[in-house]
Order: C-alpha cells, then structure tokens, then sequence
C-alpha cells in the first residue's frame, strides 16, 4: 500500500506523557474530521485544529510505499538509542496499518499514534493517545493516553474518565482565547485531580 505524507521530521515529542522525547514525526495528509479548508472549518466535526495536513507539500512529504517511508523515518532518526516515530496528521489511522507497523518495528522504532478516537487502532502499536472532538462517537476507547483539549462544551470528562486509559490529560486548546482555555484547564485539573495538565511545549519552545 502506498502512504499520503504531509511532512516528516526531526524534534522532540510536545505533548502529553512523552513529553520532552526526542522523536520523528510522521504526518500523514487528510482527516476524516475537516476537510483542512478554513472555509469548511465551522462546520467541521472537529473545529479548533491547529495544523495544516492537507496535501504532500511539507518537508518530505509525498507519496511514500512502506519499505520507504520506514527507510526516511530511520535516516532523520540518525543515531541514538530508543528511536521512537509520533504517527499523526490529519488522522493517521486513516492510512496505518500493519505493513508500515512491521516495517518501521523492523528498524527497531516505538511506535506512538496520536489519534481522534473514532476509528479503532490496528494491532502492535506502542502508544495510542486518543484526543477525543466535539459530538463524535469515540471507538478507541482504551490505550495509554487520552488527552482531552479543553475547553469542549460537548464534552463531558465524566463519561471519559471511566475508559481503559493509563493517563488522562487536560490539554488547553489554542485559539483566540488561549489565556482563557489555560485558566480553564488549570481550573479543571484543580478540581479533578486524576487529570493532569499537558501544555504544547514544543510552541513554547518554537520547535515544530
Ligand atoms: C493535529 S492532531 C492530529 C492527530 C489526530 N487527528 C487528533 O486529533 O488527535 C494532534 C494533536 O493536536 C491536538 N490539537 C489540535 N488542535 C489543537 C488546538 N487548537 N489546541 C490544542 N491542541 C490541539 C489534537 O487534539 C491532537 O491531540
Ligand atoms: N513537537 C510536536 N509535538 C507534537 N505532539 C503532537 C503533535 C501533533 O501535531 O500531533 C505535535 C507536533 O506537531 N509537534
Ligand atoms: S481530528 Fe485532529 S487532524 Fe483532524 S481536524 Fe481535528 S485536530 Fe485536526
Ligand atoms: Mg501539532
């Protein structure tokens, strides 16, 4: 099978759990949640998305088969112990599957997905974070972390908080109001300890 890629590149791991790692990332074009035009964004699915997947144009990207595009994630890695790939998008299970996942273990890479839940994570994968939007039914409701990015008035933590997760994280949402969506956040995980804050640290930082 051959794979639709944005872009791939060299940095470290912004969000959630794994911050902090040094990691490639993989992103994959397209998601079944907004076309990726702003003129569709209001009545997407999925409204506040802070990244541009549409198309091959990014860094490395294009149209790669399996053996490849294992073989490119292996030469931006370069040398270094645990090599770890960050696969999103767009949504990338869209366009995983077990050819890529065997190809990229065969490299000795762990593999993370970053994904919107409402389609099921193949076998094999080393972390799943699943960040659930808006009103869509979540079918991945177990892995190692939801990372719920906040605020989302049609969401309720509640009926989360029960799912097969090792860790659940607030993320605050950047947007217009990104002071407020912070304090929301600081807010949340004030009042419900079992969540804890994950800040986009690598724009904090200024890397990609
Ligand atoms: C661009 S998405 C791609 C992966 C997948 N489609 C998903 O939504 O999880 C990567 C991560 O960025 C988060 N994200 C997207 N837009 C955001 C925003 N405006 N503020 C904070 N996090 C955001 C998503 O929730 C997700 O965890
Ligand atoms: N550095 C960095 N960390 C990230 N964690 C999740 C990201 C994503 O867009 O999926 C992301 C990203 O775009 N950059
Ligand atoms: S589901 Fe993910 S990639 Fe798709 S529009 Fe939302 S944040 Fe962006
Ligand atoms: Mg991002």
């Amino acid at each position: 099978m051959s794979y639709a890629v944005k872009e791939i590149f060299l940095t470290l791991q912004g969000e959630g759990m794994q911050a902090g790692r040094r990691a490639v990332f993989l992103r994959f074009s397209g998601c079944n949640l907004w076309t990726g035009r702003e003129r569709d964004r209001a009545t997407a699915d999925c409204t506040f998305c802070d990244t541009d997947f549409v198309g091959m144009d990014g860094e490395n990207g294009g149209r790669y088969e399996a053996e490849a595009l294992a073989a490119k994630v292996e030469e931006l890695w370069g040398e270094g112990e645990r090599p770890l790939v960050v696969i999103t998008g767009g949504e990338p299970l869209l366009q995983l599957d077990t050819e890529l996942i065997e190809a990229l273990h065969a490299r000795g890479f762990e593999i993370a997905v970053e994904t919107n839940g409402t389609i099921a994570a193949p076998p094999g994968l080393d972390w799943i974070c699943v960040s659930p939007k808006g009103s869509t039914k979540i079918v991945q409701r177990a892995g190692n972390e939801l990372k719920l990015v906040w605020p989302q008035p049609e969401i309720d933590p509640a009926e989360l908080s029960g799912w097969a997760f090792d860790h659940f994280l607030i993320q605050p949402m950047d947007c217009a109001d990104a002071a407020g969506a912070r304090a929301a956040a600081i807010e949340f995980v004030m009042r419900h300890p079992r969540w804890r804050l994950s800040l986009q640290t690598h724009k904090l930082l200024g890397l990609p």
